[in-house]
């Protein structure tokens, strides 16, 4: 072999890190057992979890010291022989029904940057076993090298392979695959004496086809076939075409891609091959690579080839998913020109003037954008940016926020923005159940964040120009510093070839990433299906926004598009802010907060909180725990109204009108007496929701009902309320326009109801129709349905 070669062979395509052969030194392997790290249990409490993190670090600070050592070498047949049990396993698993995956996992996230090192690192291997994935997001295999040197190998995060099927590993990573490897690390194990070689990154993973110039003068110590699995992977374009046709009709997209880019890579010229790639990169969302292929063609062959037909088509479509809307329509009108008769481009001109409107002008419609959501969370809207810009901010963490260019007005729109990648309890599969703690801030987080990093890192692969779109968000201190400037300039598509990826996809820094900048989607299409696993998704532009627990901008999502209003009227070139939390207590708050790295917020309602003083906090947050058991509706009125008086007493007397968690209270107190269907007790019930409103920061107007009635809003205020979602007041507004109704007095139920309406024309921006999507089923329950839609 000659291992000169191999060695400038693989600096050349930054493969490493690798250590010259005649460093290695295998003959003397050290058997160290290390201390194993501490383990997990599925249901340690939040406290716990904090607790499990610290002792995690503190054995990882340990385990880090113990300086690097040859790699034992284990033997390749019994390597072999485990896996092949393993797989084995599965396989029965999978024939009885039950899926490979379905144990609770626990995986890790923001691991601190290491490696266990071994002096011996190989980077070029070639597949030797079955490939099984026993966890989540990890294919196992065994791997040789060129010297015949056999380990385990853990791939994680590789696009498609989360609970997917044996038969599609081996599609991907079929025995006698040549793999090279960037940076691999050789992990020590953590019991045993085994070594496991590991990629985080699937772009560290480069599928060295036959012909590749870095085979050239390689020979595999043990033999040109990988012993046991007589037939090597396909070696002509054709076959690889046909192997990719057959995956295509099985809607294996990502195998068809695979197959056909290894046609590609021996015959780079196949035109019908090219065009079979773009199509299954549309059905990914690889956009990038749809378009660059489409582009390809176009190039080469005539606009009157059949070929250019398919090729302009998917090209226009792979420009609508880039959101390209302006290009899109004019390849589609441009196709449209070629094939007059054919309508097939009718409905995506309109869709791309539709989002150009929405785009230009900031104006959609709401209503069939919530009636859509409700049948698919995922709904097709442009982006929309008011006037807003981001600007250095140094004294915020990133160094980044966002300001106003103009003054603006209460409800006005500052942003629309679809996610980057999103996940919904829907979206996870039911078979397996994983738990992920993340080191950095010593939190379990959602069953969701584990997809959601995959979606995200799938999403760069296959497109990727996104690249920065992501890795400018801030990822914390132990990262260069995001550039000032937000959303970087946009890059044209490059090509996608998936045997060997150009883009770099650093895992560490995403997860770094994912911690500072995710977000749990609010929704008003759907709150209570999202209370079965948190939604989670990743939000570029509103990852600008800092945050305030009394906020200058409201924010809501429908569907899975968020939207962000000015909850006051803010001035030209000052900072907006969001609530990323609308917690009661102070404590809960800061537990969330902490999730996004942020320690201290200096909000007016967290100094108040903090000048109440600890132990009062601590009270507060004991009797929300009273407050929030499910038996409270069934406790009597006097204990409610004890405990309500309690809440209020945790209050400091010359704080500021604010006081969250006697909001919740004051109205439990509301809804009890409504429910005894007494009229004084009703009456008294209105007192208890007006004052309910006040303590998230309503003014209420002379004649909101308390003294006399009259024509107008009871409300007095332009400020929409922060320190809780929009849902919440809306709710108290409905329930004392219900007993209203039930008291007869019509006149004030009407006013109130609009009060409601005006409360949801601002935030939402839209009037009647969506007023009465939102909250019908509301309206329903207190019997107001046609008494709402014929005052409002
Ligand atoms: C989603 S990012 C917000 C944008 C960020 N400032 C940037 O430059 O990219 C969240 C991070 O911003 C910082 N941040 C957000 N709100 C803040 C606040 N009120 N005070 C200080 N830093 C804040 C924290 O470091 C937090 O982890």
């Amino acid at each position: 072999m000659d291992t000169e070669r191999l060695a400038v062979l693989t600096a050349g395509l930054s493969l490493g890190p690798q250590v010259p052969r005649h460093h290695h030194q295998p003959a003397h392997p050290v058997a160290r057992i290390r201390r194993p790290p501490p383990r997990y249990r599925h249901d340690m409490t939040a406290n716990e979890v904090a607790q499990y993190t610290k002792e995690y670090e503190d054995w990882f600070e340990e385990d880090r010291k113990i300086p690097p050592e040859p790699a034992p070498i284990v033997d390749r047949n019994q390597l072999v022989s485990d896996q092949k049990q393993r797989r084995a396993h599965l396989e029965r698993l999978a024939i009885q029904g039950a899926r490979a995956g379905s144990a609770a996992n626990a995986l890790l996230m923001n691991y601190p940057i290491h490696c266990h090192a071994y002096l011996h690192i190989t980077s070029l291997v070639r597949r030797l076993a079955p490939a099984d994935s026993a966890r989540m997001v990890a294919v196992q295999t065994v791997v040789e090298d060129t010297e015949g040197i056999a380990n385990d190998l853990s791939i994680y995060n590789f696009p498609s392979t989360s609970s997917c099927s044996l038969e599609h590993l081996d599609a991907l990573f079929s025995p006698g695959t040549v793999l090279a490897i960037r940076e691999p690390t050789l992990k020590a194990p953590t019991q045993g004496i085994r070594p496991l070689l590991r990629v985080d990154s699937p772009t560290d993973i480069i599928f060295v086809p036959p012909n590749s110039p870095l085979l050239r003068g390689i020979a595999w110590r043990t033999g040109p076939k990988v012993a046991g699995y007589p037939m090597a992977p396909p070696i002509s374009a054709d076959a690889w075409r046909e192997r990719g046709d057959d995956h295509f009709k099985a809607s294996q997209w990502l195998l068809a891609a695979f197959a056909y880019s290894h046609a590609l890579a021996l015959d780079p010229n196949a035109v019908s091959i090219r065009l079979n790639r773009s199509e299954a990169y549309l059905r990914l969302k690889y956009y990038s690579g749809a378009l660059h292929d489409a582009q390809g063609i176009l190039t080469k062959v005539g606009s009157g080839d059949p070929s250019a037909y398919k090729a302009l088509f998917r090209l226009a479509k792979a420009r609508y998913g880039r959101r390209e809307y302006s290009m899109a329509q004019n390849d589609f009108v441009r196709w449209k020109s070629r094939h007059p008769d054919d309508s097939a481009a009718d409905s995506w001109i309109d869709r791309c003037r539709a989002r150009l409107r929405e785009r230009t002008t900031g104006v959609y419609d709401w209503s069939s954008l919530f009636r859509n959501a409700r049948r698919q969370i995922r709904v097709d809207a442009a982006d929309f940016f008011g006037p807003i810009e981001v600007r250095r901010m140094g004294h915020r963490g990133g160094g980044r926020g966002v300001v106003t260019t103009q003054d603006v007005k209460t409800g006005e729109l500052l942003l629309v923005t679809k996610p980057f990648a999103s996940v919904y309890a829907s979206d996870l599969p039911n078979d397996q159940f994983t738990v992920t703690l993340d080191l950095l801030s010593r939190t379990k987080r959602e069953r969701t964040d584990s997809l959601l990093l995959s979606r995200i890192i799938e999403k760069i692969y296959g497109n990727p120009d996104l690249h920065d779109e992501v890795f400018h968000l801030y990822a914390g201190r132990g990262y260069p510093a995001p550039p000032d400037t937000y959303p970087p300039p946009v890059a044209t598509a490059v090509p996608v070839d998936l045997l060997y990826p150009k883009v770099d996809i650093d895992i560490a820094q995403l997860e770094a990433i994912c911690t500072y900048n995710n977000f749990c989607p609010f929704r008003l299409d759907g709150p209570q299906m999202d209370k079965e696993a948190q939604p989670a998704g990743l939000y570029t532009s509103a990852s600008m926004f800092n945050h305030s627990c009394l906020a200058n901008a409201t924010w809501y999502c429908i569907g899975d598009i968020m939207i962000i209003r000015a909850a006051e009227p803010i001035p030209t070139g000052t900072e907006v802010t969001i609530p990323y939390c609308v917690e009661e207590s102070y404590l809960d708050r800061q537990a969330v907060l902490q999730k996004h790295m942020l320690d201290r917020c200096d909000c007016r309602l967290c100094e108040e909180d903090r000048r109440d003083g600890e132990a009062q906090l601590r009270r507060r947050h004991q009797l929300k725990a009273r407050l929030d058991a499910a038996t409270i509706m069934s406790a009597p009125l006097a204990e409610v109204r004890a405990l309500e008086k309690d809440i209020a007493a945790t209050y400091g007397r010359t704080r500021g009108a604010i006081r969250p968690l006697s909001a919740l209270a004051l109205h439990v107190v509301a809804e009890k007496l409504r429910m005894s269907g007494n009229a004084r007790h009703m009456k008294e019930s209105l007192q208890y929701d007006m004052q309910a409103l006040e303590c998230y920061g309503f003014v209420l107007a002379h004649d909101s009902g308390r003294s006399s009635s009259g024509p107008k809003l009871p409300i007095a205020s332009e400020r929409l309320p922060t320190a809780t979602s929009i849902m919440e007041p809306a709710d108290i507004m409905l329930r004392i326009a219900c007993t209203y109704y039930m008291l007869r007095e019509e006149e004030n139920a009407a006013r109130w109801l609009k009060a409601a309406l005006w409360l949801t024309e601002v935030s939402v921006g839209s009037g009647k129709e969506l007023f009465m999507m939102v909250h019908e089923e509301t309206l329903q329950r207190m019997d107001m349905l046609s008494f709402a839609a014929r005052v409002l």
